[in-house]
This record gives C-alpha cells, sequence and structure tokens, in this order.
C-alpha cells in the first residue's frame, strides 16, 4: 500500500488492478537501487534468444512475486520466461474471474550498462494468455529515468505519478506516488519522433516516411521503448519500431510491449497501428509473438499507413 491513494484522484476503480499497481510501484525503488550491480551478463538468452542482463532477471523475479502475490491475478507471464506461470483461478471476463498479467520486467535494459533510460511494462488482460489488446482492462509502464514516474493506463485515462522511496508511513508504506498528470493527453501539434532499427534495414517505404517526417519533427531516439514514448506523450509524435527487411515482424513483442504500450497511447488520444490497423487488433498466436509496433498522433499514424500500404 501507498501513502498517498492515486485512486482518490480518479484512478481504476477495479481493486485487482488497483492492487497490481501497487505492486508494481512498491517494487520500482528495489529495482532502482539494485541496478548498479547488475550491469553484467547473466548468461543466459530468453525466449526471445536474446541475452539477458542480471538486472532483467532480479527484476523479473521481483516483480514475479509481487504480481503473482496479488488476490485476483491467476496468470503471470514475462519477457524473460519462456512459459506463463499459474498464480491460481481461472482467467476470464467474468465477474469471478481472474486476471493474466504479462510484463517486460526491464525494458530497454541494454542502456544499463550505458546508464540511459529504461522501463518496466505492464498489461492487465481478462483473457488468457496469448491475449488480444482488446483484452486489456489496464496497462501502464515505469519510467527509470532522472526521476522514476509510473504511466497508468484504464478505462477512465491516462495518469502520470511520481513514485518515491518514503521512510515509511503509518501504514507501513515503502513508497510515495503523488500524481502530476491526471489526464495525460497526446500534445495536439507534435515535435518529435523516434525509429528504432538500422536504416539500411528499413523497408524503402518506411525509409521514405522517415524522411518526410524529418522535416517537420525533432528526433528523439535513446534505445529504450519505454523512454522514447515517453517522449511522444510528453511532446506528440511518432514512436516505430518498424518491420525491417531482415525482420518483418520488427523486435517488439506483442503481449509484453506493444499491446500495453499501443492501449496507453489510444486512451491517451493518440493511435497505434502494425502497419495496416491497431496494435489493439493484431491476432494473438504466441506469448512471446513480435510486430512492429508504430505509436504516436492519430495523423502521423494515419500518414504512416499511408506510406507503407502504397509500396
Ligand atoms: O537496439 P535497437 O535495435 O534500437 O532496439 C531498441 C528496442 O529494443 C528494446 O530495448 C527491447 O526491449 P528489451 O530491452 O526489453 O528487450 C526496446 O526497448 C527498444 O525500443
Ligand atoms: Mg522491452
Ligand atoms: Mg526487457
Amino acid at each position: 500500500m501507498t501513502d498517498s491513494d492515486p485512486r482518490a484522484d480518479g484512478g481504476p476503480a477495479d481493486s485487482t488492478v488497483a492492487a497490481v499497481f501497487d505492486a508494481v510501484a512498491a517494487t520500482a525503488p528495489e529495482i532502482r537501487d539494485a541496478l548498479p550491480g547488475r550491469r553484467v551478463e547473466s548468461g543466459t538468452e530468453n525466449a526471445s534468444g536474446e541475452s539477458v542482463l542480471a538486472g532483467d532477471l532480479y527484476a523479473d523475479e521481483l516483480l514475479g512475486e509481487a504480481i503473482t502475490g496479488v488476490d485476483g491475478v491467476g496468470s503471470f507471464v514475462s519477457e524473460e520466461r519462456e512459459e506463463a506461470v499459474d498464480a491460481g483461478g481461472a482467467v476470464g471476463s467474468g465477474p469471478d474471474d481472474a486476471y493474466a498479467v504479462a510484463i517486460d520486467p526491464l525494458d530497454g535494459s541494454s542502456n544499463l550498462r550505458s546508464n540511459n533510460a529504461m522501463g518496466t511494462v505492464v498489461g492487465i488482460y481478462d483473457a488468457p494468455l496469448p491475449a488480444s489488446g482488446r483484452d486489456l482492462v489496464a496497462a501502464g509502464y515505469v519510467l527509470y529515468g532522472p526521476i522514476t514516474t509510473m504511466v497508468v493506463a484504464d478505462e477512465a485515462g491516462v495518469r502520470e505519478e511520481v513514485v518515491e522511496r518514503d521512510g515509511g508511513g503509518a501504514d507501513g508504506s515503502t513508497v510515495s506516488r503523488s500524481v502530476v498528470e491526471a489526464d495525460l493527453t497526446l500534445p495536439r501539434d507534435p515535435t518529435v519522433y523516434g525509429f528504432g532499427g538500422r536504416v539500411p534495414d528499413w523497408p524503402a517505404d518506411f525509409r521514405a516516411y522517415a524522411r518526410s517526417i524529418e522535416d517537420d519533427l525533432k528526433l528523439r531516439y535513446g534505445g529504450a521503448m519505454v523512454g522514447d514514448v515517453n517522449q511522444v506523450l510528453t511532446y506528440g509524435g511518432v514512436f516505430a519500431y518498424p518491420a525491417l527487411r531482415s525482420a518483418p515482424e520488427g523486435k517488439l513483442r506483442l503481449q509484453f510491449e506493444a499491446n500495453p504500450i499501443a492501449y496507453i497511447v489510444e486512451r491517451a488520444g493518440g493511435a497505434s497501428s502494425d502497419g495496416t490497423g491497431s496494435i489493439l487488433d493484431v491476432e494473438p498466436e504466441a506469448v512471446h509473438q513480435r510486430t512492429p509496433l508504430y505509436v504516436g498522433n492519430e495523423a502521423l499514424i494515419e500518414r504512416l499507413e499511408a506510406a507503407v500500404d502504397a509500396d
């Protein structure tokens, strides 16, 4: 529990959803504190074939324990785990059914060695995984920047909180959370863009789109999706990890990364796409499935879809 409850400011009504974000917020300072000693390779690969840092594993363990301990969470899966963990209770959309939670424990963890921003991504689904983005009931992310912030999206909208370690409130809390933006929406006039992947690996249609975007917007790319998407939510613009010539499915994973981010951006008044339509409509096929991801101001996403359709 926290000593300043953001739900009083119009957050999620659902107690399980609120408890999941309580757990994530409570874990954030601990993850942050543990990072300095965990910048090295763990010597293992994850289900996506990527090498795992000690920080990835530590965050995964801590969050796994905290989230599976929440009443009403029936299933848990992470980028760093091959299979979903049964947390007790059947997952579904009925009133007594449990939720499934998917996380990317450390997003952008290659930034750990170079000491740049990273995050944690969370998606809460009312359907067994792999699930459609339409089954999300809430999603959010923690951004470990100069300040630790948490962005939470649900039916009611999107809010941003600052999360800080607390000396310990009367209720035994260890973190304090203050809402700094109760109704986060994308600015109407976009100013930034950030696109992942190597430029020579971009398909010609996406390269042409990028060239046209460069005329209007400033480049902001830090190599952590959460940090780069937070730029777009703050200043307006477009983030993409596109389909690549060498990897038509792109890099980002639908369950842990693309769906939660698309949900947040759409709730904030923006749009998402896999190149043809909303990410939230992508058919779920596997827990670790990848998808191209484009999110941002609606007009920029419409322009993207027109550009990549034209090829
Ligand atoms: O190094 P690249 O190819 O630009 O990839 C960057 C992308 O990969 C990621 O780091 C993948 O996330 P993980 O660190 O969770 O594997 C994204 O955060 C980021 O957008
Ligand atoms: Mg990631
Ligand atoms: Mg990760």
